[in-house]
């Protein structure tokens, strides 16, 4: 049979003659051997399982069948093989000696049974992989398609020279490494970003628009690879290999691609040092940089006490403002500690700008730039290229039983941390019925459950006992709370996963949902939350790079592991191979 061709086309064909020429059909053949005067009642079983075989075969090349375009000498190599199995089950069938028993008969059927039932197995299994590889398949080339389109209607304005980097890019070749220029071969251009708006927000309400935004590019660098090359993010199915996307290993990078001009700032209420700090920074921004600069209305009115201050800045006078300004900004600096981090991330319901955090609180998990060094940080981000942590949010709605098909009308509430849900005042223990995308996962009984991102995993998850999880990494914290039950360990789910909280109907009492902390709201017997990563991450500037600033974090933030070196044998201190918490490379700033 040659390659390529159905096999069902052939093995039908193909099995018949063969048995005519080399055996008498397995009945005849059964009968000329039990000529004796006893009844074979077996024999036309024998008949009937013969039949039955090969209308299983007629099933199972059906199955194997399926359309398929990759792989397809293993596809018919799998069905040639069961075919020929099968053929030898008839050989085997019309070779064997058979007495003249009609319990060798009945014995004899059960296991050609059991040989038809294994094939059917077998080509099953084959067909369900090749149709779950063709579905894949299917929605890579969608995905690739819509890529193309969309890349194509973002670039109306690059060359012809760019869009043949794109189409190359698109086409699966690899690049040369060419990072500069409008959608570059390893990155994303803000161009996408900026034109997408938030849904529901009025453009016209952008009055005091003070200037293009500064568009720039994100690429991603490469561990052991300075020009940047590197292998597309995608598995193969044209050859069959399924390869590992590089995309966990990168460092991002932001480069602007023209000069930033405004900044948000976003300060700790009630400090008087972070007060002073942010007078400082305005006008150092206004008469050295030439920045326009936002901060929010209670600001204005509070912080920026002379009115010399007061009229260096702008602010915000509604909802509707306060929506636009992901176009106006191009960068936030927050001054306190990972609370205002969590702040400024909550006014942004879609796209958020680059957030340059300083320290100026107890911890500073998010909050990587020392204060007293604002001017040089703050130069070189201006300057860029700076390395970003992308942090994911989840998106959350509650969904109320007494209005169970509508979303809430705001839309979804955006954590940057963690949306908790626990027993508030209650004093019974939190009962909650958890599923993943439609699977069951369990029923918690304690204090509650906290849905927690990789960024929050430092915060409330781990006091709860959860890992604690580099914010690069895709996923999604499930951590209980107190659980009363000697097994229930927390879990880490895809980041692709919806999850769906729901209190029982016969719950004894209500439970409490909180934001980042924030915003409890209460859900009653039969309401449900359901979150899961929202389109809008939190775009933070190292001041080293992802990982460096995360280690640095758990080990000077929560002095992490932290315990005297035992001595050598003779009483010298061994050396450590790594850094040491007083190895840590310095910010370099
Ligand atoms: N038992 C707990 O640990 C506990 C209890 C309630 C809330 N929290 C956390 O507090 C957060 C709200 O922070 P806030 O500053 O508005 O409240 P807050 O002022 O009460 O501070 C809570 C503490 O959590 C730290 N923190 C916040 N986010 C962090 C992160 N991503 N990684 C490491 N530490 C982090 C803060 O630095 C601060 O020290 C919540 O999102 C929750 O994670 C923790
Ligand atoms: N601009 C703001 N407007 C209103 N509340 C804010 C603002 N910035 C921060 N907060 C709130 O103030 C609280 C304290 O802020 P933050 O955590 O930054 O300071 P901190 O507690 O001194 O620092 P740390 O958490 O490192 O100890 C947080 O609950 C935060 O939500």
């Amino acid at each position: 049979m040659p390659l390529g061709e159905p096999a069902h086309a052939h093995a039908h064909e193909e099995l018949p003659s063969r048995e005519a020429t080399r055996s008498p059909p397995p009945d005849s053949r059964l009968r000329s051997l039990n000529p004796g005067p006893i009844p074979i009642p077996a024999a036309p079983s024998s008949r009937s399982l013969v039949e039955k075989v090969s209308d299983q075969r007629v099933n199972l090349d059906a199955i194997v069948s399926h359309p398929s375009e990759n792989g397809s000498i293993s596809t018919v190599s799998s069905t040639v093989s069961s075919v020929e199995s099968e053929r030898a089950s008839y050989e085997f069938l019309a070779q064997t000696p058979i007495k003249s028993t009609d319990a060798h008969l009945v014995e004899f059927s059960e296991a050609m049974r059991t040989v038809a039932k294994a094939l059917r197995q077998v080509a099953e299994g084959k067909a369900a992989a090749q149709a779950e590889a063709a579905e894949w398949k299917r929605k890579y080339e969608l995905e690739t398609e819509r890529k193309q389109e969309r890349k194509m209607k973002d670039c109306g304005s690059c060359t012809d020279d760019d869009l043949g980097k794109l189409a190359r890019q698109l086409t699966l070749e690899t690049p040369a490494s060419d990072q500069a220029g409008c959608c570059g071969n390893h990155g994303i251009c803000s161009h996408e970003v900026l034109q997408d708006e938030v849904p529901g927000s009025n453009p016209r309400s952008s009055h005091k628009m003070v200037g293009r935004k500064a568009s720039f590019r994100l690429s991603w660098g490469c561990n052991g690879n300075k020009n940047g090359q590197h292998k597309h993010d995608f598995v193969s199915f044209e050859k069959g290999d399924i390869t590992t996307a590089e995309r966990s290993n990168k460092q991002i990078l932001l480069k602007w691609e023209s000069r930033p001009q405004t900044v948000l700032f976003i300060t700790k209420p009630n400090s008087n040092s972070v007060r002073d700090l942010c007078a400082e920074m305005v006008r150092w921004l206004k008469g050295h940089k030439n920045m326009n600069v936002f901060v929010e209305p209670w600001v204005s009115k509070e912080l920026l006490t002379q009115d010399t201050d007061r009229n260096l800045v702008q602010t915000w006078d509604n909802d509707e403002e306060a929506k636009m300004l992901h176009t106006k900004v191009d960068l936030i600096v927050t001054l306190g500690g990972d609370g205002t981090v969590l702040w400024a991330a909550s006014l942004f319901k879609g796209p958020v700008p680059p957030v340059v955090a300083f320290a100026m609180g107890s911890l500073g998990f998010m909050t990587p730039f020392p204060s007293e060094k604002y001017r040089d940080c703050l130069d070189n981000v201006l300057k860029g290229p700076f390395s970003i942590t992308l942090r994911n949010r989840l998106q959350c709605y509650v969904i109320r039983d007494a209005a169970k098909d509508e979303l809430e009308p705001e839309g979804p509430i955006l954590v940057l941390n963690e949306v908790t849900i626990d027993r508030g005042i209650s004093s019974y223990l939190t009962q909650l019925e958890c599923y993943c995308d439609s699977s069951f996962v369990t029923f918690v009984q304690g204090d509650g459950l906290i849905i927690s991102t990789t960024s929050g995993s430092t915060a409330y998850s781990l006091a709860a006992g959860g890992s604690m999880v580099h914010p690069q990494v895709p996923g999604i914290l499930f951590t209980p709370i107190c659980p009363h039950s000697l097994s229930f360990r927390p879990l880490i789910l895809p980041e692709s996963v919806t999850l769906r909280i729901q209190v029982p109907y016969n719950s004894r009492g209500h439970a409490w949902a909180s934001f980042d902390g924030k915003d409890r709201k209460q859900l009653a017997p039969g309401d449900a939350l359901i979150c899961s990563i929202s389109p809008w991450p939190v775009p933070t500037a190292c001041l080293m790079d992802s990982t460096t600033d995360f280690l640095r974090s758990i080990h000077e933030g929560l002095h992490w592991n932290l315990r005297k070196t035992q001595q050598a044998f003779d009483g010298s201190a061994p050396s450590v191979d790594g850094a040491a918490l007083t190895d840590l490379p310095s910010a370099g700033i």
